[in-house]
């Protein structure tokens, strides 16, 4: 019997949402390059197609930015229940929980015909911003910034986020970062979400388990860990004595190696560009990227791994003004339009997913006979 661990390699259903070839190291997302995508679309564009398999004509895509700009205002009740959440939990916690309270307050939670997958899935792309934002400034002690109809999905966030009116190249360089996050196939967190939709459960408890399982270090959580990695090296001098002492002790780099690429991750270049781009207008600009590019160098030679996305997106988003902590919940306002849409997927061609394990416990045993009471 061969086993597959961590189903390393194995394929388990179709999908027509997105195509990652580590060959020709490309992304495709409903067969259109990630690339040309970043460089020609906004992220409602993108949303729009990796829903409906379509780019949006401009009718709709009006509608689609109506629904979204409608949708973005929180209801007192999440308000009330966010506002309860320890300042010691982690922002993805006080994420999952928005999820779980959205899908309470929905009379229609196990409602799952395409259409109504859909609506849901709209009302969490337009308020999860919201949540993250308004987590952020809690942290702060600041008040929330409501959310503008007049700017667009990034440039909201980012004020809500920060306070200020994004200019156009960080407004640019968020909305690259949600475009490459948005999908990538049967990713640990996606995949999560089609077990559980799998079971012909809802779609919010599909959503949490992603989200619990993007938390981890090894997937999306990586992206905040690469911000804490850079500040623990400090100084470009020191990353070649930070790597030996983290090799020596057998530690993992947090933004390389991929589970699919193992000759680089197509959306680094992209983000590279973008992180160049913030770093040359920032203060801290050049200490970040000369940490980058010393890592990046000893990696390759020292342990031929090169980045994934969460290298160059950690530090983008510090030099935007985003707290480290809300780098993840981040990558969940993106991947929640690629979750969505394999949950909607899964559930019109479903097969319960359940693999085997193969036993290597005791063999078969006799229960001892009860003690005799004395
Ligand atoms: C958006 C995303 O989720 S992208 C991934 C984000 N995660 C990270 O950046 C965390 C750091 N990276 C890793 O832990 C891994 O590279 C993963 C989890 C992403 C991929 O893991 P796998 O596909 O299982 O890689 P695998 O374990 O086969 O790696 C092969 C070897 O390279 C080593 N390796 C892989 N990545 C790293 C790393 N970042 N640092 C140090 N060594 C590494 C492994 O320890 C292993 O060594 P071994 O053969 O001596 O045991
Ligand atoms: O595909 C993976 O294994 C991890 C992931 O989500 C990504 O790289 O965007």
């Amino acid at each position: 019997m061969t086993i597959h661990r961590g189903l390393n390699g194995v394929v388990v259903d179709r999908t027509a949402i997105s195509h990652v070839d580590p060959d020709t190291n490309s992304l495709t997302y409903r067969g259109y390059p990630v690339q040309e995508l970043v460089e020609r679309c906004s992220f409602e564009q993108v949303a729009h197609l990796i829903w409906y398999g379509e780019l949006p004509d401009l009718s709709q895509l009006q509608r689609f930015k109506a629904v979204e700009r409608a949708n973005r205002v929180l209801p007192r009740s999440l308000i009330d229940v966010l506002g309860r959440m320890p300042l010691s939990c982690h922002p993805m916690d006080v994420l999952r929980t928005a999820v779980s309270q959205i899908g309470a307050d929905d009379p229609g939670e196990d409602a799952n015909d395409p259409a109504d997958h859909l609506a849901k899935a709209a009302n969490l792309f337009a308020k999860l911003p919201t949540v993250v934002a308004v987590e952020q400034r809690r942290r702060r002690g600041l008040d929330p910034i409501p959310p503008d109809p007049s700017l667009n999905f990034a440039e909201n966030f980012l004020h809500m986020a920060t306070g200020r009116r994004p200019d156009a190249e960080t407004t640019r360089a968020f909305e690259t970062s949600l475009i490459l996050y948005a999908e990538h196939g049967f990713n640990a967190s996606t995949f999560t979400a089609r077990v559980v939709t799998s079971t012909l459960s809802d779609m919010y408890s599909a959503v949490i388990a992603a989200i619990g399982a993007l938390k981890g270090p090894l997937h999306g959580g990586a992206n905040e860990a690469v911000l804490h990695m850079m500040e623990d090296i400090g100084d470009p001098s020191q990353v070649s004595t930070w790597l030996q002492e983290a090799l020596d002790h057998r530690k993992l780099i947090m933004g390389f190696g991929h589970r699919v690429y193992k000759r680089g991750d197509s959306r680094v270049p992209i983000m590279r560009d973008a992180l160049w781009r913030l770093a040359a207008r920032h203060g801290d600009g050049a200490r970040l990227t000369g940490i980058y590019t010393i890592l990046a160098e000893h990696m390759l030679t020292q342990k031929n791994l090169h980045p994934n996305l969460d290298y160059p997106a950690g530090p983008a988003y510090h030099l935007m003004g985003l707290d480290t902590e809300i780098f993840t919940p981040v990558f969940v306002m993106s991947r929640i339009t690629g979750w969505t849409a394999h949950i909607i997927e899964q559930s019109a061609g479903n097969a319960l997913i359940r693999p085997l394990g193969h036993y290597d416990g005791s063999p078969q045993r006799t229960v001892p006979a009860p003690h005799s009471p004395s």
